[in-house]
C-alpha cells in the first residue's frame, strides 16, 4: 500500500490541566476526502491546529508524505498543507486578486533583493503569480470580481476565496474547517461540488463540519471525536449506522436521525 499523504498517530494535545485530545489517530489517502465530525469542543479544531503546526502535540506524531512534520506553520504550509478557518480570515481592505496573490508568495522563488530592485525576474515572477491566482479565481468562481475588495463579497463567495488563497500555495493536502457554516443550500451545494474538483485536482481534502448530511454525502471515510477522543471511524455507511455516533453524537431523537439518514440514503441533498 502507498503511503499515506497525510498521517497522525496516536495526537494528544493538553492545554494546562484540560486534555483536549487523547490518542487520535487519522489517515488519509491520496486522492481522498476524509470528513471529521463530533460535537461543539470535541476537540476538531485543536486536531486541524496540530495538523498545520500552530499547535506542538503534547504526545503523538504528524506526518506528511511519511516525513514528520516542520513545526511552525509557515513551513508546513511550504511543505505543502493549507487550511481554510472556522472564522474567515481574509484581508477585508484588499482586492480579492491581492488576498490570493498572498498566498501565492509561499511558492514565488525570488529572495528579497530581487523585491527591492523589482528587477525583470521579479516582474516575471509577479506576472506568473497574478496569472495563476486568476486561474484560480476561475476555478473557484470569482473570476469576475477580481478587484472587489473582499470585505465586498458575500459570505458565501468569501469562503471560496479563502479556498482560492489556500489553494494557491499549491497544497497537497486541503484541511476545510467548517466551509459550509452560514451558507444556504444553495451555495452548500455548490461548496460540495467545488470540494470534490479540487479532489480531482489530485488534492487531498479534510473537512470539519457540523452538518453530517453533508459530511456523509462528500466524504470517503468520516472519522468521530467525542471528548478529544476518536469514536468511530469508517465509511459514511459504517459510520451513520453506528448506534454510539447516534447516540453521542447526533443526541436527537432516534425517529429525526432516522428521517435525515433516510434522506441522505436517498440521495437527497441539503
Ligand atoms: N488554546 C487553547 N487553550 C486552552 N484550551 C483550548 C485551546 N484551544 C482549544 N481549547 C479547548 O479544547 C477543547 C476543544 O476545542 P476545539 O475548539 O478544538 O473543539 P471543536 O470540536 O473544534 O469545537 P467547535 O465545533 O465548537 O468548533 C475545548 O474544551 C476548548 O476550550
Amino acid at each position: 500500500m502507498s503511503t499515506p499523504v497525510l498521517q497522525a498517530r496516536d495526537v494528544s494535545m493538553v492545554f494546562g490541566g484540560l486534555s483536549a485530545l487523547r490518542n487520535v489517530s487519522l489517515t488519509l489517502e491520496e486522492g481522498k476526502i476524509v470528513g471529521l465530525i463530533g460535537p461543539n469542543g470535541a476537540g476538531k479544531t485543536t486536531f486541524f491546529n496540530c495538523l498545520t503546526g500552530l499547535y506542538t502535540p503534547t504526545t503523538g506524531q504528524v506526518l506528511l508524505k511519511g516525513n514528520v512534520l516542520p513545526g511552525d506553520p509557515a513551513a508546513v504550509t511550504a511543505a505543502g498543507i493549507a487550511r481554510t478557518f472556522q472564522n474567515i480570515r481574509l484581508f477585508p481592505s484588499m482586492t480579492v486578486l491581492e488576498n490570493v496573490l498572498l498566498g501565492r508568495h509561499v511558492r514565488m522563488k525570488q529572495g528579497p533583493l530581487a523585491s527591492l530592485f523589482h528587477g525583470p525576474s521579479f516582474r516575471r515572477g509577479e506576472a506568473a503569480a497574478r496569472d495563476r491566482a486568476r486561474e484560480l479565481l476561475a476555478f473557484v468562481g470569482l473570476g469576475k470580481v477580481e478587484d472587489e475588495l473582499s470585505r465586498n463579497l458575500p459570505y458565501g463567495d468569501q469562503r471560496r476565496l479563502e479556498i482560492a488563497r489556500a489553494l494557491a500555495t499549491d497544497p497537497a493536502v486541503l484541511l476545510l474547517d467548517e466551509p459550509t457554516a452560514g451558507m444556504n443550500p444553495q451555495e452548500t451545494e455548490a461548496a460540495r461540488q467545488l470540494i470534490f474538483r479540487i479532489r480531482d485536482l489530485g488534492i487531498s481534502v479534510v473537512v470539519i463540519e457540523h452538518d453530517t448530511k453533508f459530511i456523509f454525502t462528500l466524504c470517503d471515510q468520516v472519522s468521530v471525536l467525542v471528548q478529544g477522543e476518536l469514536l468511530v471511524e469508517g465509511t459514511p455507511d459504517v459510520v451513520r449506522g453506528d448506534p454510539r455516533v447516534v447516540e453521542a453524537y447526533l443526541g436527537k431523537p432516534p425517529e429525526e436521525v432516522e428521517a435525515e439518514l433516510q434522506a441522505v440514503q436517498e440521495g437527497e441533498t441539503p
